[in-house]
């Protein structure tokens, strides 16, 4: 897949169908939005690709105001491409773009020599406050005799997929809820770091220990079901996020015990897969007794991993 960072990068020699937003998830909505692209590039003889953004629009809005991501941009693009799309258009909300008229942002989309389609969801907005919409796209579409494909909104439950209701429920530790939204378990990619070893040496466990971007969605504090990513195998894993207050610790950490798994994997990269919360984490009265309650988490894990 081509990754483009400006306007005058997309194909002038092909024609090309755009599937339009930020797609933070990837989630079962946006996936319905992709197909469509590919399904009005395949009647149009074009190539379907996403004009999307990067940094997120808020962070240019209201900067002091951070919105964790679901994905980084490297993984956005992984999943633009696992959904067939043959580019993406990594576009930089700046102000002045922010600001435009709705009309100067379809004009532009007018202009481009391989324009063959356009596909949103029914909630899309663009321009100025947000004030084009997809009723607009569909007016244009008609004026212009550009095709436009426009999704209804996917639901859960009589609730519109979205990724903010789904940063809620992984921030809320409700990862099977989340997982429903997004098609997908939720997953935190890292590298491997150094912790302070207390897990393999006063608590017999050892733990891997997940280095973490810090503008990405984190699970609530505690205890998880996860499988655990390495070098293209899948492992089943048991996950606790927190400070560590039974050792006073003063900053959070992820941190992995795998199954059945005895390699150095210091310095590797490592993706996280988030199934289940299990309970939440406490200060326990010594390291003896979180080590015995570590061991029947594992027991649960193990049972929850099983049916997956
Ligand atoms: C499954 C699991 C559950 C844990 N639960 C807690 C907990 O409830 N409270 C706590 O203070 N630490 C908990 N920990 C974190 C341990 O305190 C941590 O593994 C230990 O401090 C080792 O840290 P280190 O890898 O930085 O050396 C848990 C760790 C694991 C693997
Ligand atoms: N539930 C949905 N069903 C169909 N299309 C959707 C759905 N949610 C978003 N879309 C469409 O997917 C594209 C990307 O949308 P966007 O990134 O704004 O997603 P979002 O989930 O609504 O995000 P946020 O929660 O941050 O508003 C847009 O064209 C949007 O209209």
């Amino acid at each position: 897949m081509e990754i483009y960072h400006s306007w005058e990068e997309l194909p002038t020699n092909k024609k090309f169908v755009l599937a339009m937003g930020f797609f933070d998830g990837c989630h079962r909505g946006h996936e319905e939005v992709l197909r469509l692209a590919r399904e009005l590039a395949d009647k149009e003889g074009a190539i379907p690709g996403v004009l999307t953004f990067w940094p997120h629009p808020m962070a240019v809005l209201a900067p002091k105001v951070q919105v964790p991501l679901l994905q980084s941009r490297e993984e956005k693009a992984k999943s633009m491409e696992k959904a067939g799309m043959a580019f993406a258009l990594f576009l930089k909300p700046d102000e002045k773009f922010l600001n435009e008229e709705p009309e100067e942002f379809l004009e532009k989309l007018e202009s481009l020599p391989g324009l063959s389609g356009l596909a949103a969801g029914e909630n899309f907005t663009f321009g100025r406050q947000a004030k084009g919409n997809s009723r607009l796209l569909k007016e244009w579409s008609r004026l212009k005799k550009i095709p436009v494909s426009v999704a209804g909104l996917t639901e859960e439950e009589g609730k519109t997929v979205s990724s903010t209701a789904i940063r809620q429920l992984i921030q809320q530790g409700q990862m099977k809820e989340a997982a429903c939204l997004l098609g997908r378990n939720y997953t935190l990619q890292g590298d491997v770091v150094h912790g302070f070893h207390r897990g393999h040496d006063i608590l017999g466990f050892p733990t891997a220990n997940l280095s973490f971007a810090e503008d990405r969605v984190l699970p609530k504090d505690g205890v998880y079901a996860t499988f655990a990513l390495i070098g293209g195998r899948k492992y089943p894993s048991i996950t606790n996020i927190g400070k560590n207050p039974t050792f006073e610790g003063k900053q959070r950490t992820i941190e992995t015990f795998i199954f059945h798994f005895d390699s150095n994997i210091y310095g590797k990269s490592f993706t996280l897969e988030w199934v289940e919360r299990i309970r939440g984490e406490i200060r326990f009265p010594s390291p003896e007794a979180l080590a015995a309650q570590i061991q029947k988490d594992i027991q649960r894990a193990e049972k929850i991993l099983e049916r997956r």
